[in-house]
């Protein structure tokens, strides 16, 4: 059984089905990436798994546990950890202070005992921003800062890492030893489950990938597979390569755009 799994998952709002019978899993050592067009429902998919939205229906199971009813709080000190897409550090703490709060809660009362620093900043250093450990938070670039997000993520030590566009805002040279970095976390246990734009990272590091299209998985399997399957083609492009130059499909769903305005992104490549 999967570390992880997500089983038959629909979370609606009023008419908006935002994710619709959605089924997957992620693993221990294992980098599992969750793609889609904007609003596919790639987010709600993790408040669902981090307890801050209740599923209409379906079950979300954590170590062969059934966590439905698990407040956020429980999901967390059990190991789930999570990064946002918006940014949620302590703006008027140094970075350092920002690794160390999360370090601190997630130490509890047995934090006070032992010294955080050296672990603090071993993670500052493990994610490549040791440089900024003395500035505020709300003065460091927004690559910075995501991973900073990931360093106080990390701090609380978790089994399933649930990272929300990690790479948004990171250079090439950031996101390659990001990617690195993930394959490090994967091949020490963690689980890595990722949503993430940048195709060329998904590509290269996810073992493997589901593909949400309007709230639904339309496509799973490893990172070949999936960018040469004709429905993936479709969700990102409105039309896959082999339907031929000239043909103009339909969306792969019957269901309406539930944004109103869905973003098409570039297809893997
Ligand atoms: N709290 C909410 N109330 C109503 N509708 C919501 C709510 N949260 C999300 N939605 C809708 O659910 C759908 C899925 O949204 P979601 O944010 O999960 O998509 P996403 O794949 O993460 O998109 P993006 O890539 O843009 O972040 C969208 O139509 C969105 O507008």
């Amino acid at each position: 059984m999967a570390l992880l799994d997500v089983d038959d998952v629909v979370v609606r709002f009023g008419g908006v089905t935002a994710v619709n019978e959605a089924s997957f899993t992620a693993d221990s050592g294992l980098i599992t990436g969750l793609i889609g067009p904007n609003g596919a429902g790639k987010t709600t998919c993790f408040n669902v798994i981090t307890g801050l939205q209740k599923p209409t229906r379906g079950k979300v199971t954590y170590r062969g546990r059934n966590i439905n009813h698990w407040p956020v709080h429980k999901r967390a000190g059990h190991g789930i950890g999570r990064t946002f897409q918006r940014l949620e550090a302590f703006g008027s703490l140094t970075v350092r202070d920002n690794v160390r709060v999360a370090h601190d809660i997630h130490g509890g009362v047995l934090s006070w005992l032992r010294p955080s620093a050296a672990n603090v900043d071993a993670l500052l250093d493990r994610v490549g921003i040791a440089e900024y450990a003395g500035e505020r938070a709300d003065s460091i670039p927004t690559g910075t800062a995501r991973l900073l997000e990931l360093a106080r993520c990390l701090a609380s030590d978790p089994k399933l890492l649930l990272l929300d566009e990690p790479s948004s805002g990171l250079d090439e040279a950031e996101t390659d030893a990001f990617g690195e970095l993930l394959k490090d976390l994967a091949g020490e246990g963690c689980a890595v489950l990722m949503v993430e734009h940048d195709m060329d990272l998904v590509m290269s590091v996810c073992d493997e990938i589901h593909v949400l299209d309007f709230g639904q998985i339309i496509a799973s399997g490893q990172p070949a597979g999936v960018r040469a399957d004709p429905r993936v083609q479709r969700a990102y492009l409105g039309y896959s390569e082999t339907d031929g130059d000239t043909a103009v499909i339909e969306p792969v769903t019957g269901q309406v755009a539930a944004t109103g305005g869905q973003h098409r992104a570039e297809v893997p490549s």
